[in-house]
């Protein structure tokens, strides 16, 4: 099977490997040059996963016409990029429809769309039902060095999603199936703000309790936003919710979790975000979650608080007292 991976970031190689010792005939297609020659003669991409030997059947091209007798695309380049990258590639893609995978975390800042309604926007009608997302807790570092991870595959079509569950299962890998592309989608990309959050606490050493309060608050705060907007509430307890929640907030290799770290600890926003190589997108999902949560009226006060921390210089001191001192209310609201 020819598999194309658009984006040779951290994500898109990290994929390509798995995909590739499952002995698909797998390409990343990236838009540098000397990321495809270190690929295709070093076997390893040090500018997105140093350290990680690729496998040879793992190759890289920036010509897009790899594109034409793919059998399966993954779509790995970050939230801001996907309607235009999509746009320059149309002209490239199979005649037919094959299935189309998102692992990409956000919503677009402009539109609010997730990355599903881009596809919708962007492709034929006939691509739609091919869509399926990729979500759950995942750093490409661990599923590169092969530890167990589990995942969550979302889709229109039964068919389809059980095609792209079983082409990624592997004996590390498990792949898990769902029909709530909405759920899955939305929970991937808010649980980026609420690690944001979650990093400004730590870096402000708040301590433990403080954590597991945003954490909670912040899972409550993405089922309300999630379920109004659609969304089965039974998927927030799931890999693409809790579970991604919790990695991205707690773990050391999350680049959210680690741009909040920086903020707590008194970095400045401009100055963290010059210095990154690889993308963080709770900054910019931060500003379309406000935007989305004012248009359907959802209380999301974490994510309110990043905004004001990122967005209008607040304290990340004020952040917390503004959200400790809001009006006592029930835990649940219904
Ligand atoms: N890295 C992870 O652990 C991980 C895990 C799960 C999901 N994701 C998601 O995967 C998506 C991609 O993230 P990543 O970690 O691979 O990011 P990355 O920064 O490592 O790589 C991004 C890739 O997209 C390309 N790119 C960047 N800006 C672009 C633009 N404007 N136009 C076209 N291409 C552009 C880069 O060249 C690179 O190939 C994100 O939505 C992220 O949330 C990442
Ligand atoms: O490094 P982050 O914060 O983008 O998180 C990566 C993945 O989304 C974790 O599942």
């Amino acid at each position: 099977m020819k598999v194309v991976i658009i984006g040779a970031g951290s994500w898109g190689t990290a994929l390509g490997k798995l995909l590739a010792e499952k002995g698909k005939d797998v390409y990343l297609l990236a838009r540098r040059k000397e990321v495809c020659e270190s690929i295709n003669k070093r076997h390893e991409n040090p500018f997105y996963l140093p350290r990680i030997k690729l496998p040879n059947n793992l190759k890289a091209t920036v010509e897009p016409n790899v594109l034409r007798k793919s059998e399966l695309i993954v779509l790995a380049v970050p939230s801001h990029a996907l309607r235009k990258t999509l746009k320059s590639l149309r002209d490239y893609l199979p005649e037919k429809p094959v299935p189309l995978v998102s692992t990409i975390k956000g919503i677009e800042e402009e539109t609010l769309a997730t990355m599903s309604q881009v596809i919708k926007d962007v492709l034929f009608p006939e691509w739609h039902s091919f869509y399926t997302v990729l979500s759950g807790p995942s750093f490409a570092e661990e599923v590169a060095r092969r530890l167990p991870t589990a995942v969550t595959i979302a889709g229109y079509e039964e068919e389809i999603t059980s095609f792209v569950q079983k082409t990624f299962a592997s004996q590390y890998f498990r792949t898990y199936r769902s029909l709530d592309v909405m759920g899955v989608e939305l929970a991937g990309a808010l649980k980026n703000v609420i690690a944001i959050a979650v990093g400004i606490s730590d870096g402000l050493e708040l301590g433990l309790n403080a954590r597991a309060a945003l954490i909670t608050r912040g899972l409550a705060e993405i089922s309300r936003l999630g379920v109004k907007l659609g969304a089965n509430p039974l998927t927030f307890s799931g890999l693409a919710g809790m579970g991604d929640l919790v990695l991205t907030c707690t773990g050391s290799l999350s680049r959210n979790r680690t741009v909040g770290l920086r903020l707590g600890r008194g970095e400045k926003l401009k100055d963290i975000l010059a210095g990154l190589t690889q993308v963080a997108e709770g900054v910019r999902t931060t500003a379309s979650v406000r935007k989305l949560a004012q248009k359907v009226n959802v209380e999301t006060p974490i994510c309110e608080a990043v905004y004001q921390v990122l967005y209008k210089k607040e304290n990340p001191y004020d952040m917390v007292s503004t959200l400790l001192s809001r009006k006592l209310k029930q835990e649940f609201d219904f």
